[in-house]
C-alpha cells in the first residue's frame, strides 16, 4: 500500500553532494565546509565556485570567475526595456522572475542537452551575474531613475550595492553584505531547489529552472517570509506587545514568521550568525539597539517559551530583515530579491547536477476522487 506523506517531509527525493543538514545539532556544510568557516574566510564568489565545481578554487581560477561574472553583468537591451514598460509597484520578485525567463529567448543554445557546453556553463555564470544586475535595476527604474552601470574590479556584493545606490559602499559593509550572500546561496532540497530540479528534470533550459524557483522563493512559506517578519515586528511595535501579540496568533492558529524550519529542530545556525552580525554592528558603532531589534529578540523568548516543544526555532529569516534594513538601509521588498541573488548560485549548481543524473520527476498520487460516473444524458 502507498503511503501519502504531505509536504514530501522526510521523503528522499535525490542524491547530492552539494550541502548538507544536520537540523538536530544545528550544523550546515557547503561541500563539507562549515557554514561558519565560509562566512569567515571565503568570499560569495568563492562559494558560488565551491558549489559549482565541488572544490574551493585557486586564486587563479577565482580571478578568472570574478573576470567573467563581471563581464556577464550587462542585461539585454530588449529586458531593459521590458523592465521600463512594468508597473513602478511591481514587487521585485516578480520583475525577476519575469527577466529571467525572458533572457531564455537570448540564448537558445544553452541547455539541458549539452550541460557542459560552453554556451550552458555561460549562461549559468550569466544567470549569477545578472541577478545582481536586475535586482539593482529594478530599485532605481521602479524609482524612476536610469540604472547605475556595475563597476570594474568591485566583488559581487560590493556591486551590487553600488549599483543599487550609487555610492561606493564601505569595505566592512561589504564583508558583511558578502556574509549574507554566502548565508543565503545554497540550503539542500528546499522548495525552491526542488522547483529548479523539477524543471531541470524535463530537459528544460536553464532560465526557464531559474525563473521558477525565483517564483517558488517569493512565497511567505519560504524565502517570502524575510518581508514578512519586518511587517509583523513593526506592527507588534515593540518588545513591550510581543507576548501579547504571539499568543494572540497562537490561539488563533496564525504561524509567527521566521520561526520553524522543516530540517531544523534546533536554532537555525544561520539565525545564529545574522543575529550576532547586527549585535556586534551595533556595538562597534556605539549605537543602541533598535526598537525593532528589541522586538525580535523579545518575540524570540516568547516563542521559546512557546514553541520550543515542538522544536519551532528562528530560521534564516527571522534576522535577515533586519540586518537589510537596519545595516545596509535596503527597503523590505528587496530583502526576498537578494536571497534570490544568493540562492542562484545554489539553484545553478543543482541543476547542472540534476541534468548530469537526470531521471525525470514524475511521483505518483492517490487518487480519492469518483469513480465510473456516467454521464447524464438528456
Ligand atoms: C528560507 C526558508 O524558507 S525558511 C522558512 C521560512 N518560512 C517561515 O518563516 C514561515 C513560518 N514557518 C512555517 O510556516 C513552517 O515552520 C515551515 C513552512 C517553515 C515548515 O513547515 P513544516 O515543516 O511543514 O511544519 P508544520 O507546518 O507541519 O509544523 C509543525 C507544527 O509546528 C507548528 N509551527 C510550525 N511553524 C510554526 C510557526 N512559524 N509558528 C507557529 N507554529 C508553527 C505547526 O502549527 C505545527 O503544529 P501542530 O503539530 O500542533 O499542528
Ligand atoms: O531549506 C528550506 O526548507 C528553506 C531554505 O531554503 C532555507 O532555509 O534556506
Amino acid at each position: 500500500m502507498i503511503k501519502y506523506i504531505p509536504g514530501l517531509a522526510g521523503v528522499p527525493a535525490t542524491e547530492s553532494s552539494i550541502s548538507s543538514i544536520d537540523g538536530k545539532n544545528g550544523i550546515l556544510t557547503y561541500r563539507g565546509y562549515s557554514i561558519e568557516d565560509l562566512v569567515k574566510y571565503a568570499s560569495f564568489e568563492e562559494v558560488s565556485m565551491l558549489l559549482r565545481d565541488g572544490e574551493l578554487p585557486d586564486k587563479n581560477r577565482l580571478d578568472n570567475f570574478k573576470d567573467v561574472l563581471h563581464k556577464r553583468y550587462e542585461v539585454k537591451r530588449n529586458i531593459h526595456s521590458m523592465m521600463w514598460s512594468l508597473p513602478a509597484t511591481g514587487h521585485p520578485m516578480n520583475v525577476l522572475q519575469t527577466a529571467i525567463a525572458a533572457m531564455a529567448t537570448f540564448y537558445p543554445d544553452a541547455g539541458a542537452q549539452n550541460p557542459d557546453s560552453i554556451c550552458t556553463q555561460s549562461a549559468l555564470t550569466k544567470i549569477i551575474s545578472n541577478m545582481s544586475t536586475l535586482v539593482a535595476m529594478w530599485t532605481r527604474i521602479s524609482a524612476g531613475y536610469n540604472p547605475i552601470p556595475p563597476s570594474k574590479g568591485m566583488s559581487y556584493a560590493k556591486n551590487f550595492l553600488y549599483m543599487s545606490s550609487g555610492e561606493e559602499p564601505d569595505n566592512n559593509i561589504v564583508k558583511l553584505f558578502d556574509a549574507c550572500l554566502i548565508l543565503h546561496a545554497e540550503h539542500t532540497i528546499n522548495a525552491s531547489t526542488f522547483s529548479a530540479m523539477v524543471t531541470a528534470s524535463t530537459l528544460a533550459n536553464p532560465f526557464a529552472s531559474i525563473s521558477a524557483a525565483v517564483g517558488t522563493l517569493a512565497g511567505s512559506l519560504h524565502g517570502g517570509a524575510n518581508e514578512d517578519v519586518l511587517k509583523m515586528l513593526d506592527e507588534i511595535g515593540n518588545a513591550k506587545n510581543a507576548r501579547t501579540y504571539i499568543e494572540n496568533r497562537l490561539k488563533n492558529k496564525q504561524i509567527i514568521w521566521g520561526m520553524g524550519h522543516r530540517e531544523y529542530s534546533v536554532k537555525d545556525p544561520r539565525a545564529n550568525i545574522l543575529q550576532n552580525m547586527i549585535e556586534s554592528y551595533i556595538k562597534k558603532s556605539n549605537m543602541h539597539f533598535s526598537k525593532r531589534f528589541e522586538t525580535a529578540l523579545e518575540v524570540e523568548r516568547v516563542c521559546e517559551e512557546l514553541l520550543s516543544n515542538k522544536g519551532i526555532y528562528p530560521n534564516v529569516d527571522f534576522y535577515s530583515g533586519i540586518v537589510y534594513a537596519e545595516i545596509f538601509k535596503i527597503p523590505q521588498t528587496h530583502f526576498t530579491p537578494i536571497f534570490a541573488m544568493a540562492r542562484s548560485s545554489g539553484w545553478t549548481a543543482h541543476w547542472h547536477e540534476q541534468v548530469r543524473h537526470n531521471r525525470i520527476f514524475r511521483p505518483t498520487q492517490i487518487y480519492t476522487g469518483a469513480h465510473f460516473r456516467s454521464y447524464p444524458k438528456k
